[in-house]
């Protein structure tokens, strides 16, 4: 089985990755607890995602995913965007840092925001990466609005077309909708199409299905290929066919 290991120190990113590619025949595998801290301090959010998952993939010798995401207020001239981890030092509290925003914010009619998602998945045999981008666009409340899920600055962001915050609307909306969605769903895609054998063919025998995705096949071509041939050889067997299904877009 194909293994990720998903770059993140952050607890609730890690969750909402493994909600929204969890259904995935493949096997994600978190970061050691003894996994030591990267510096990220790269100009971008690609150049900090690639920090994550090459220094992880490069140290545990695994296909690497990790993202960098931030909050960009438009009244704050696109803060704390890639410093937002950082925003006021690493380790103070979402609360101390989402009441200074609020108070940055109080006099501002223009309330737009958007988080933004960088996802990079990295292949450590060949030094290749692949990224992809999600944004969702919204607005900082007026006030800290907890519910019972999300993390970081969930509690002050209000999508756009809804009335509550990521964190009252729970993890089910937030997944559907979210930056880390958007750029998750192409991750999947890519997944789906390069690691796992995006074809599905289908080998019937005598009308009996046998399965196997593009990627076993390409590996035991040669061998399917030699074991049908002896087959039709036999008198038992009527039929051997080989179909190659297109899968459909979701
Ligand atoms: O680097 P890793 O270990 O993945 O974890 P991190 O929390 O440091 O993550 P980032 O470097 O990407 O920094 C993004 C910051 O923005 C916050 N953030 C990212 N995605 C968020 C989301 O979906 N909802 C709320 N806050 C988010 C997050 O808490 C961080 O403070
Ligand atoms: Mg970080």
């Amino acid at each position: 089985m194909v293994k990720i290991l998903v770059a993140t120190k952050n607890k609730g990113k890690l969750k909402e990755i493994q909600e929204i590619l969890g259904d995935l025949p493949i096997k994600l595998m978190p970061l050691p607890e003894s996994a030591s801290d990267v510096e990220e301090n790269g100009s971008t959010y690609l150049e900090n995602a690639l920090i994550k998952a090459k220094t992880y993939g490069q140290k545990y010798k695994l296909i690497t995913l990790a993202d960098d995401s931030g909050l960009e207020i438009d009244a704050l001239n696109g803060l704390p965007g890639i410093y937002s981890s950082r925003y006021l030092g690493k380790d103070t509290p979402f609360e101390e840092k989402m009441k200074n925003i609020l108070e940055l914010m109080k006099n501002k009619d223009n309330r737009k925001a958007r988080f933004r998602c960088i996802s990079v998945l990295y292949f450590p045999n060949e030094d290749k990466f692949v990224s992809f981008e999600g944004v969702v666009e919204g607005e900082i409340l007026k006030e800290i609005c907890y519910g019972n899920s999300g993390f970081g600055y969930d509690p002050i962001f209000k999508p756009d077309g809804f009335d509550k915050s990521f964190s009252e609307l729970g993890t089910e909306i937030k997944n559907k909708i979210s930056h880390r969605s958007k750029a998750l769903a192409q991750v999947r895609d890519y997944i789906e199409n390069n690691l796992l054998g995006g074809e599905m063919i289908e080998i019937k025998i005598n009308g009996k299905r046998l399965p196997a995705n593009k990627y076993v096949y390409s590996v035991f071509e040669k061998v399917i290929y030699a074991i049908l041939s002896t087959l039709k050889d036999l008198p038992e067997i009527e039929t051997v066919e080989i179909k190659i299904e297109k899968k459909e877009e979701k």
